[in-house]
């Protein structure tokens, strides 16, 4: 990409606008966000910040906001910040607008429900001929607008390309690191968020911080085993995109995932997302369902599925997982 590349961010929640907020700080940046209601792109340009989803937070001067795709007919990486379900309806309909040697960024955190897919293969299917990328990694929204300091990782099968894509999208509090592993890195942020409601529903049914350690490290060893299944690089899981997200996920209260854990182990039952985008409800049956495919022993995220089916109670749950057969570790 040579010159100054043009950025589209698209998708106005929390972290499509953290993200277009990190890019268009930089100097002679060019970054728009793309929502897909004229409202708030309105909202943004009148106030210079995006209330509703990161309230009190001022959005740098330079970064412009839409609602028009017209303005993907200029842009060299396109950022897709929407959830994992509407990747791919997103794909269809802005994937006319998007010139062909655009390089496309998946940041969402999942796998497609209905096929069990990855996302990268997702829009490798739709936008044939594109670069697909993945952003993933440790970073709450709200951390990154703020500019506190922030490291994630941003994949793409050339490794050449991984590291553009990263020296475009750094910036002085929000570090990416290259990666050539798109599998381990998008599947590490989509498993994680199912283990963070795990160690929800361990603090929400009061089960102590020795119970959260042993799901964090097991549940490691379930997210290494199936992403080496899928065909990711076993050292991936030990990265930013894995371990470090697990970490970050499984132990703030700023997650809504691990708030969402939370309310099942009090409750006992799922009283559904309250409002909340939980990425990890979503993952968590399609995980389950692909690793019985693949023959992956998968068994937290096993039972969060069944949890959240309502097929199993924690006590249940837990009671399974105790009893397990003593194997190596
Ligand atoms: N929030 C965070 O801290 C982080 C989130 N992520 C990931 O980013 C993804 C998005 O999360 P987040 O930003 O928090 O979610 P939000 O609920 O804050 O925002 C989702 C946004 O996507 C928009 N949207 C939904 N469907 C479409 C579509 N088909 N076309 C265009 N825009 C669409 C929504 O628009 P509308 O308002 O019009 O409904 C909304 O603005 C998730 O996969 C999440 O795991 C990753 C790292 C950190
Ligand atoms: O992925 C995230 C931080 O890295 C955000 O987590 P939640 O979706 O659980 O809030």
């Amino acid at each position: 990409m040579d010159g100054n590349p043009k950025i589209v961010v698209v998708g106005a929640g929390a972290f499509g606008t953290a993200l277009a907020a990190v890019a268009a700080a930089k100097e002679k940046a060019d970054v728009t966000l793309l929502s897909r209601r004229e409202e708030v792109a309105a909202e943004c340009r009148r106030t210079g910040r995006n209330e509703a989803v990161l309230p009190g937070i001022e959005l740098p001067a330079g970064l412009a906001f839409s609602a028009d795709t017209a303005v993907l007919m200029d842009a060299d990486i396109v950022l897709f910040a929407m959830p994992s379900q509407e990747q791919r309806a997103a794909a269809q309909s802005y994937g006319a607008s998007i010139r062909t040697d655009a390089t496309i960024v998946t940041c969402a955190k999942g796998m497609e429900q209905s096929t069990g897919r990855l996302l990268t293969d997702v829009l490798d299917e739709e936008l044939p001929g594109h670069t697909i990328g993945v952003l993933s990694g440790p970073g709450f929204a709200a951390d990154i607008a703020k500019g506190l300091p922030t490291a994630m990782v941003v994949a793409a099968a050339d490794g050449d390309v991984a590291a553009e894509l990263a020296g475009i999208l750094s910036g002085p509090t929000f570090r990416l690191y290259p990666s050539a592993d798109r599998i381990g890195v998008q599947l590490g942020g989509a498993l994680k968020n199912v283990l963070a409601i795990a160690c929800g529903i361990v603090e929400g049914a009061g089960l102590g911080d020795s119970a959260r350690a042993a799901l964090i490290s097991r549940g490691l060893a379930e997210m290494s085993r199936f992403i080496a299944a899928k065909g990711g690089e076993g050292d991936t899981v030990r990265g930013l995109s894995g371990l470090g997200d697990l970490v970050l996920t499984a132990t703030s209260h700023q997650s809504r995932n691990l708030r969402f854990g939370i309310a099942l182990g009090r409750n006992g039952r799922s009283d559904g997302q309250g409002g909340e985008l939980v990425e990890g409800a979503f993952a968590a049956s399609v995980a389950a369902r692909v690793a019985k495919d693949l023959g992956v022993d998968m068994p937290i995220t096993e039972a969060v599925a069944a949890i959240i089916e309502g097929k199993l109670d924690v006590r249940t749950a837990l009671e399974q997982l105790m009893s397990r057969p003593i194997t190596q570790e």
